[in-house]
């Protein structure tokens, strides 16, 4: 009989979803946001041929190292900028993620932010609780009906962000390295500083690289318009945070909603935790019930079917499936 090959968990995998994986798999657990390299000896590691885990895992070239076998290690996400997609493919490692399962939980939050930042729900709350209210009205808001919405990115949750924008009557516009057809109806493309001068809430949607760091900065912050909002469900570090700081401080911008940040966990003590014109989560984009286990659902599916020498979902380096085929 084959023996089974061995697989490293580092990912929440529930129970009934454990069984099926290790009916097909030997099953080496390595807990979430650590090492494998650190955990594992090196034998066992010279056995892996694939892994299961979260954003924490830092698939860099020294894990590659470490894990000589490897054929395949799947992200329970949909953002893989914890791997070194270069390194990856030079050793034929297919790196596979899970988007779309996570696109309607990730639009919600974008548009719960919106909410609560230009009606200013979150202080509201604090108003009530602290008793505020007996002693007058809670100050005028926003309306954002009739406003404009730039997405910056027009992926999966940027289309479904546009839909849901179109029941709040808002004219959606957005910028993309190039215009998407998939867009068309749903929004208009504009070009990137467009997108910033002409937005009421600018929402972000770009995966994290090399390219996308820092890419908001303060050059941007200025082009917006100081009643704007600036939401990021996407990654943190797509902003220098420290420039949004100063603009938040400033004026420059109204408000930002942030569910992703440069650091996280966020310290208490970071200056964001002080601003009230910003609302914070704690990525929590895709963190529902039902989300979370279509996501691992289709990360323990691409894992197996790679292995099994089927093609999975979905993978991000495709090119080194089609070289093996
Ligand atoms: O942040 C969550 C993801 O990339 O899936």
């Amino acid at each position: 009989m084959n023996q089974k090959p061995k697989v490293i968990v580092s990912a929440p995998v529930p129970p009934d979803l454990r069984e099926r994986l290790a009916e097909r798999c030997d099953i080496v657990e390595v807990p979430t946001g650590q090492n494998p390299a650190e955990v594992l000896g090196a034998d066992e590691r010279a056995q892996i041929e694939g892994m299961v885990c979260t954003v924490r895992t830092k698939v860099d070239q020294a894990l590659l190292d470490a894990l000589p076998a490897l054929k395949v290690s799947s992200n329970f996400a949909v953002g893989f900028d914890n791997v070194d997609l270069a390194a990856a493919t030079r050793r034929k490692v297919l790196i596979c993620n899970t988007p779309g399962v996570l696109d309607g939980a990730v639009a919600d939050v974008t548009i719960g932010l919106m909410l609560c930042l230009s009606r200013n729900l979150v202080a509201g709350d604090a108003f009530v609780r602290s008793g505020a209210w007996t002693k007058g009205a809670f100050p005028l808001t926003r309306d954002i009906r009739g406003k404009t919405l730039g997405l910056l990115g027009m992926g999966r949750i940027g289309r479904v962000v546009a839909r849901a924008a179109q029941a709040f009557d808002m004219k959606v516009i957005y910028h993309n390295r190039r215009e998407d057809p998939q867009a068309e109806g749903l929004a208009t493309y504009v070009d990137r500083d467009e997108l910033f001068k002409t937005s009421d809430v600018l929402s972000v949607h770009i995966p994290l690289s090399a390219e996308t760091r820092h890419s908001i900065g303060k050059r941007e912050l200025e082009l917006m318009k100081p009643t704007a909002y600036l939401i990021n469900t996407a990654r943190g570090p797509v902003i220098d945070e420290a420039a949004l700081i100063e603009a938040l401080r400033a004026g420059t911008i109204a408000g930002a909603g942030l569910d992703v940040m440069e650091q996280e966990p966020l310290p208490a003590d970071s200056p964001l935790c002080a601003l009230p014109n910003v609302v914070l989560q704690a990525h929590v984009g895709s963190a529902t019930h039902e989300t979370r286990r279509a996501m691992i659902d289709l990360a323990v599916a691409n894992l197996m079917d790679a292995l099994a020498g089927q093609k999975p979902k979905a993978m991000v380096n495709a090119e080194v499936w089609q070289a093996r085929a």
